[in-house]
């Protein structure tokens, strides 16, 4: 294993039954990279990365996700990311800062630890004079920053983001991008997935899964070159094109 990766996946395979979710994937994330992970509905990212993020026991093949065995060490493994899904939404009937001491509680910080960093992520996304609103009043853009403020408050080594902008309008989710990269250059690690192809162009190094399989995985730049294409959309839309899954398979859990 490389010393700098944080995460370091080898031969990870995933099974429903007869069917391969995830076929016998490998790579290594570094330390403070966006990795964005593609793939069209179906391809197996999500169940990729809840087995990453220690939600789902693998099937075979080897994974560590910040030095933490997602067999054996989930609960340590677990303390040390964060996750964020489209689905995944803060408490509607709690305040903006109810929500964040709920969260930061559930990681064990010290009270002096949540009044500090509160005010400091209210100040940093202008919400000082909302902060004892209620989270079901705020705009959809609004709800997904705090969202991710949230996922990160507890300073995770890497935090997980399952499709994260899904719905918002695109200068929200520039906006959105604008936290991503500045949790980055805290040292955060960033593992994102997501269907926008602009977002692509914004990762680091990207995946394209098909079928359960990693079908490529290099810079936007060297993927665009390789492909002879002028645009992570078109690279996306050449591999894509293979995919014999449409993803309407029924999902059982
Ligand atoms: N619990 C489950 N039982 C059976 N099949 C499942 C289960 N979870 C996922 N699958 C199947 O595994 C495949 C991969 O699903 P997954 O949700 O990981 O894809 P995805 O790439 O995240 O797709 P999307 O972009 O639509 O979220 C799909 O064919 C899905 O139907």
């Amino acid at each position: 294993m490389n010393e700098q990766s944080i995460i370091h996946v080898e031969q990870l395979t995933k099974r429903f039954g007869d069917f391969t979710a995830v076929d016998a994937i490998s790579f290594e994330v570094q330390r403070g990279e966006i990795f964005g992970f593609l793939g069209a509905n179906g391809a197996g990212k999500t169940t990729a990365m809840r087995m990453l993020c220690g939600l789902s026991m693998p099937t075979s093949g080897k994974a560590f996700v910040a030095g933490f065995d997602v067999y054996k060490q989930t609960e340590g493994l677990k303390r040390n990311i964060g996750y964020m899904s489209q689905k995944f939404s803060l408490y509607e009937d709690l305040t903006i800062k109810e929500n964040i001491r709920f969260y930061a509680g559930i990681y064990g910080k010290s009270d002096a630890f949540i009044k500090d960093k509160t005010a400091r992520l209210l100040h940093q996304l202008h919400l000082e004079d909302q902060a004892n609103k209620l989270v079901g009043s705020l705009p959809p853009g609004w709800k997904q920053k705090l969202a991710f403020s949230v996922a990160v408050f507890h300073e995770p080594r890497i935090v997980f983001l399952d499709e994260p902008t899904g719905g918002v309008d695109p200068v929200t989710r520039r906006e959105f991008w604008n936290l991503i990269y500045e949790a980055a250059a805290t040292g955060i690690t960033v593992f994102v997935t997501t269907h926008y192809m602009d977002e692509a162009e914004y990762c680091n190094r990207v995946t394209i899964m098909v079928d359960g399989r990693i079908e490529a995985l290099d810079t936007p730049s060297a993927l665009k070159q390789t492909y002879n294409a002028s645009s992570m959309n078109e690279v996306f839309l050449q591999l894509a094109r293979k995919a014999k899954r449409n993803g309407d398979e029924v999902k059982t859990a």
